[in-house]
């Protein structure tokens, strides 16, 4: 008989942040895909019901200022700033990732000297990073390099105009160095774009310590803010006075309302803003981050590498050598807050798992994906899932 129910227990007793669970809607299932979308925090249904029924249904027009509407992205940029480790006023929330991407590296470049003509992208990234960052390229006549992290110092010479990168692989789980690779892409003279999509939420990312340029984010993820839940652009404050948009929609103009047929942008990271803004959504995020009240990302960092070490163990315990393989780093300072496992069945294994109450996800061809929310999982459910795995792969 295993120890490791017992031990599992033990840990969960131990767990300073396990009393958060509390603060979501979760059932019987192992839920292990918040890498993917978050659970739904508690309070939100209330929160987005008056926004509904009160904000809109009785303020109406009064709510674009009475309820705050207008400034939502910059005042829930500035909530979400401390769990990138940046000051405020350098993150407007807004759009999707895609076109948070776009915006970002068009601005890189257009802020790089012209004699710059290159521009590398993470041969690994996430496939719309790679898209957005070819179709960027060829609207600015640079040319795309597509190389994986490792190979980035490297490849970085007179003619990098800027850098696109991921701070975690969304397949592997292998955490990059973004201290060394922002300092090393300085070094060349170019700038440093980061998607934080997998980090965000997850451990400290440092953004402001690290001199990192442009950043963008997703919030659906580690941030809970729900299906489709708008995005993030950070543009250090050095940066902003030259940040040129290539969506400058009327949001984005020093005055609004001027009506101006005249563009003139608006200061400081009010500039990443585009079109109205998608209120239902950004204040459901602005709710969802209230489960981060009194949270230190040190905290959820130590107890996401503690749960997938555990993991990882009872991986070992519970499957037959050599039927997986890992394929997320097992040294910490290169380990997101993912186990990706691979074996050839990966799809057909999570079918399975799925249907037993335990959901992780698979990304093609064959890894299987289990994603680790230090707010809402436990050690006993890392134990449950590492046992339901060894059963579904025997
Ligand atoms: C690294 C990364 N970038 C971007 C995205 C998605 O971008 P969007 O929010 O535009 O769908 C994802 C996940 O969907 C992702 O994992
Ligand atoms: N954004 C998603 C969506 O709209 C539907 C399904 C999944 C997603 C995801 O976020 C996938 C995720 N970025 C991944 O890492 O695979």
């Amino acid at each position: 008989m295993s120890e490791l129910p017992l031990l599992a227990k033990k840990l969960d007793e131990a767990d300073e942040l396990a009393p958060l669970r509390d603060r979501f809607v979760l059932d019987e299932v192992v839920y292990l895909d918040g890498n993917s979308l978050g659970a739904l925090p508690a309070h939100v249904p209330d929160r987005v019901a008056d926004v509904v029924r009160r904000q809109w249904g009785e303020l109406r027009i009064r709510s674009w200022e009475e309820s705050g509407w207008w400034t939502a992205p910059e005042r829930i940029g500035d909530r979400i700033a401390p769990l990138v480790g940046a000051a405020p006023g350098q993150i407007v929330v807004g759009d999707s990732t895609s076109v948070n991407v776009f915006k970002a590296l068009v601005a890189a470049i257009r802020m790089a000297d012209d004699s710059r003509d290159e521009l590398l992208v993470d041969a690994t990234t996430f496939p719309t990073d790679g898209y957005i960052a070819e179709s960027a390229a060829r609207l600015t006549g640079r040319t795309l390099r597509p190389v994986t992290p490792a190979e980035v110092p490297g490849a970085l010479g007179d003619r990098t105009a800027a850098v696109l990168l991921n701070h975690v692989d969304y397949r592997t789980g292998r955490l990059h160095d973004l201290p060394a690779l922002t300092a090393a892409i300085h070094a060349c003279g170019a700038l440093a774009v980061w998607d934080l999509c997998h980090s965000a939420g997850a451990l400290p990312v440092g953004l402001d310590e690290h001199g990192v340029d442009l950043a963008v984010g997703c919030t659906y993820k580690y941030l809970n803010g729900g299906p489709g839940s708008p995005a993030y652009l950070y543009v250090r404050s050095a940066l902003q006075d030259r940040f040129d948009s290539p969506l400058p929609g009327w949001n984005s103009h020093a005055e609004p309302f001027g009506m101006s047929p005249a563009y003139t942008p608006a200061a400081g990271a009010l500039r990443g803003r585009v079109g109205t803004p998608d209120i239902l959504s950004l204040l459901a995020l602005e709710a969802a981050l209230d489960v981060w009240d009194g949270v230190s990302v040190t905290a959820v960092r130590a107890k996401s590498l503690a749960l997938t070490d555990f993991f990882l163990r009872c991986v070992g315990e519970y499957t037959e050598p050599g039927r997986v393989e890992c394929v997320t780093p097992e040294a910490h300072t290169e380990r997101g807050s993912q186990i990706a496992l691979r074996c050839p069945d990966a799809g057909e294994v999570m079918k399975r798992l799925i249907a037993r109450g335990v959901v992780g996800d698979f990304r093609h061809p064959d890894v299987l994906r289990f994603g680790f929310t230090p707010l809402y999982t436990g050690f006993r459910d890392a134990e449950r899932a590492a046992r339901a795995l060894g059963e579904e792969l025997a």
